[in-house]
């Protein structure tokens, strides 16, 4: 098996990668509005309600729909996954991680069709939908390998002693209920997915309701790469009407969730309940929001820091976690990074992204677009507006990148998630006072230091409390195997996605000794 290495983005100015692109693009425009049915114990099962899942750059185009699991399909798909587990929970795990290479293999030759889906299904630009599919084929090359490796070497972990036979496992866990956000609609649905399964779990997959239909490209993929019926069962539905319930089910065992502080934290709280039946204490994994900051040091160059805070803030409209949302600067060159910042902001072409001229898409969804306009109104009461603040919904949900100077770092806009494409800037007047701004929300998920000063990053990797830190580069842009990603405080359970430690979070070590 040769080593893990991360996929290679495609590059989008050789004709040939663009003219790739554009064929899958054609190819998947012809298969849009098609339904979609359930996916338990390897059977289809259409209930007849659907989600509609529409094209946030055109609202009016639908992706597909997409039928609707309620409380009785979430039994039936426990019982499906509990009866999977039985075999896939005793398969020898090079075959198991088979499964993931394969998949991986099955996505990357189809690759420009998987970002197609998801250029229309979640407004992701060429680029963004590209990266996004790279790091699903990271996520399925990466995890195989960790399993393999986890199994391989849990013996070597022991102090042999005289006159015993001691060896150790890392079993699985049972039945989890996959969560994920929808921002990542294949990179962390995939991650997600196969983490869990790789290490002998079955699942039910419910995916976030706005991207439903690259949810169901993956289960393709994994059953044309020889899953066995019951793994990964996949469960889509309306949270309000079935969420609750299959995280509170007793035969869960674990919870995967990705997504918002708010989501989270309910979830949390309920899979904590125990309910009558229920053997186990359910194991949460959490990964959720960011308030991410970017420290411009004193001395820095403002030309370039500008470029990297829009890159880390106006990139896929600012829908990352990762994405920055606050720029904290040092007073002596404060009033010109915020003018190019601005000026950067104000030449955004933002727009439906099948375009390639166009900077950002759109939001994902009416109710993100009305969430991020309100606090583009909260903004103009908390700071001065120097770019955008202007959005439409007519056609699709488009706001134009947005730049609010003079912000205090205890307003709203500068510690709630906004999720879309506004940043806040505020002024200090040294970096120890900046490290203390950036410290001050109840989030630690992703921050950048720009500075020349060496004893200022020093002071930055000791005091700076994020779970990934950047130094002189953008916030986003985590790369599987080379950036663990995950964070700390109310960014999530302190998980590593994309990390040596990954795995264990979704298996148990059985230990067994003989006396000789
Ligand atoms: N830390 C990370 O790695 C990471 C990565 C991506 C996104 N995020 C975060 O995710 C959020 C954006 O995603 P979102 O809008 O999909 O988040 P969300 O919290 O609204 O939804 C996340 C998932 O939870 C589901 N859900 C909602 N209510 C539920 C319930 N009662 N029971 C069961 N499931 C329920 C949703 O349908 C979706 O699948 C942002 O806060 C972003 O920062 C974090
Ligand atoms: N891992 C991604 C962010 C995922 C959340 O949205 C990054 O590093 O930018």
């Amino acid at each position: 098996m040769i080593p893990y290495r991360p996929e290679p983005l495609t590059d989008f100015h050789n004709p040939a990668n663009q003219e790739a692109f554009a064929a899958a693009l054609a190819k998947v425009e012809q298969e849009l509005g098609r339904t979609y049915p359930l996916i338990i114990g390897g059977k289809r099962v259409d209930t007849g309600r659907y989600i509609e899942s529409i094209n946030p750059s055109k609202k009016a185009e639908v992706i597909g729909r997409v039928a609707m699991a309620g409380q009785d399909e979430i039994e039936r798909a426990l019982e499906a996954a509990w009866e999977a587990y039985r075999t896939w929970s005793r398969m020898p795990v090079i075959e198991r991680a088979a499964l993931l290479f394969k998949t991986a293999a099955i996505i990357r030759r189809r690759k420009h069709e998987f970002s197609a889906w998801m250029l229309l299904e979640a407004g992701k630009s060429r680029a963004e939908a590209d990266a996004d599919t790279a790091e699903a084929i990271d996520f399925l090359e990466y995890y195989g390998r960790q399993m393999i490796d986890l199994a391989r070497r849990a013996d070597d972990l022991l102090t042999p002693i005289s006159g015993e036979d001691n060896h150790i496992e890392y079993i699985p866990l049972g039945v989890g209920a996959i969560i994920p956000p929808w921002n990542f609609p294949l990179a962390i649905v995939t991650g997600m997915t196969v983490s869990a399964v790789v290490a002998g779990n079955t699942v039910l997959l419910k995916p976030a309701i706005q991207t439903p239909v690259i949810a169901y490209k993956l289960m393709e993929a994994l059953e044309e790469a020889g899953m066995p019926p019951g793994v990964v069962n996949f469960v889509p539905g309306d949270p309000a009407e079935m969420g609750d319930f299959m995280v509170g089910h007793k035969d869960v065992r674990f919870i995967s969730f990705t997504g918002s502080k708010q989501v989270g934290l309910h979830l949390n709280e309920l899979a904590a309940k125990r309910i009558p039946g229920q053997r186990w204490i359910k194991r949460f994994i959490a990964e959720m929001g960011g308030k991410d900051a970017i420290v411009v040091d004193e001395g820095y160059d403002v030309q370039a820091a500008a470029q990297i805070i829009a890159q880390s803030a106006f990139g896929f409209s600012g829908q990352k976690c990762s994405a920055c949302s606050r720029v904290i600067a040092h007073e002596s060159l404060y009033d010109e990074l915020v003018d190019r910042v601005a000026e950067i902001a104000k030449a955004f072409k933002v727009g439906d992204v099948r375009d390639a001229s166009v900077g950002t898409g759109p939001v994902v969804d009416q109710k993100a677009f009305e969430k991020v306009t309100t606090y583009i109104e909260i903004g103009r009461g908390e700071g001065r507006l120097v770019a955008g603040g202007t959005a439409s919904n007519e056609t699709g949900f488009f706001i134009q990148p947005t730049v609010f100077a003079d912000v205090k770092p205890d307003a709203r806009i500068m510690q709630e998630e906004i999720f879309g494409p506004v940043v806040a800037i505020t002024k200090v007047k040294s970096f120890e006072e900046a490290i203390d701004v950036a410290n001050g929300t109840d989030f630690g998920l992703t921050g950048s230091v720009l500075s020349t000063n060496r004893e200022h990053l020093a002071y930055a990797r000791h005091h700076f409390h994020v779970g990934n830190l950047y130094f002189n580069r953008k916030c986003t842009g985590a790369i599987v195997g080379v950036h663990p990603f995950g964070g700390f405080n109310m960014s999530g359970t302190d998980s590593k996605a994309g990390g040596p430690d990954y795995l264990l979070l979704f298996t148990q070590m059985k230990s067994v000794s003989e006396l000789l």
